[in-house]
């Protein structure tokens, strides 16, 4: 029986090798249909917590349960072919303990088959992520805006300016030594971002980090111009997906009360005879 080789999906050291080399290239991705389209241009798939703003509607990823990460995540791996798929651990999941993260990042990395999960925090994160990373789970770290510490942080700001630059190249040199195989950059000053590349020997992956980081991220609705609730600087608009939808949207309304739509070719008739056509 011969087969078409299965492309193989890519693993955390195989986005490691990509440092230096070439540009990393991740988006999110939450449903099967985005993952199939974004897996045949990416380096790595996020299923990111920012699934609970951008398709559930909540105001921070606060409120978002494991449950919903490992439905995305399953939707997710079911057509990421050769993509590494990682997906986040919400809020309230991996902060307790070392052992309460192993317990959730392994329920999530065996419910969903992905390659890894990732983990917001830096210093105070170092026990946990060796914890993880020498039983097992590869971590993807997150510093700098972390979205989670929103109520902390006071919201949404520019993370790492003047003194505050030390503490988030220390909190990536942290988990970079604590065994990460990534550290997500959010927010923070190009200068500073540069500086941390330079400075670990694990692929930095930026979101308004500028463009010296080793790879970039965006939350695919973003760069879709579909999602509107607010447009941060760092997002570049490659579609006006929400206008086109807006549109459809609108037209179908028209066409229901214009009945114009069902058309004919829309319908069935009450007999089985084969028609023309
Ligand atoms: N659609 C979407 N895109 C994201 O990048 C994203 C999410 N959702 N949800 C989870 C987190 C939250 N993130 C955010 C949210 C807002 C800004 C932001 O910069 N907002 C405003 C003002 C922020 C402020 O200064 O308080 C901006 O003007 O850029 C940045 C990152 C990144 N993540
Ligand atoms: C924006 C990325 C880095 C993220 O954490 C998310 O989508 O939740
Ligand atoms: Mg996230």
């Amino acid at each position: 029986m011969s087969r078409t080789p299965p492309v193989k999906q890519k693993l955390p050291p195989d986005i490691v090798a990509l440092k230096g080399k070439q540009p990393i290239v991740c988006l999110t991705a939450y449903t099967a249909p985005i993952a199939r389209l974004a897996d045949q241009h990416c380096d790595l798939l996020l299923v990111g917590d920012s699934v609970g703003m951008v398709l559930h509607g909540l105001p921070t990823t606060l409120g978002v349960s494991i449950e919903m990460m490992i439905l995305h995540g399953q939707a997710v791996m079911r057509t990421a072919k050769s993509a590494l798929v990682v997906v986040d651990m919400p809020f309230g999941s991996y902060e307790e303990s070392p052992q309460q993260a192993f317990r959730n990042a392994a329920r999530i990395l065996a419910e969903t088959g992905a390659g890894a999960v990732k983990l917001e925090g830096g210093v105070h994160m170092r026990e946990t992520i060796e914890f993880l990373t020498t039983r097992g789970v590869a971590v993807m770290a997150h510093v700098g805006l972390t979205p989670q510490a929103f109520n902390t942080l006071g919201g949404y700001r520019v993370q790492g300016r003047d003194e505050d630059a030390e503490r988030v190249f220390n909190d990536a040199v942290a988990t970079a030594e604590a065994g990460a195989f990534a550290v997500t950059l959010e927010k923070i000053p190009s200068e500073l971002a540069k500086r941390i590349t330079d400075a670990i020997n694990v692929p930095t992956i930026g979101i308004g980090a500028g463009a010296d980081c080793d790879g970039q991220v965006l939350v695919i609705d973003d760069i879709f111009g579909f999602f509107v609730d607010f447009r941060a600087k760092f997002v570049k608009r490659y579609a006006e997906l929400g206008e086109d939808a807006d549109r459809a949207i609108a037209q179908y309304a028209a066409e229901v009360r214009s009945r114009q739509f069902p058309g004919p070719e829309h319908s069935f008739g009450s007999t089985t005879k084969v028609s023309k056509k």
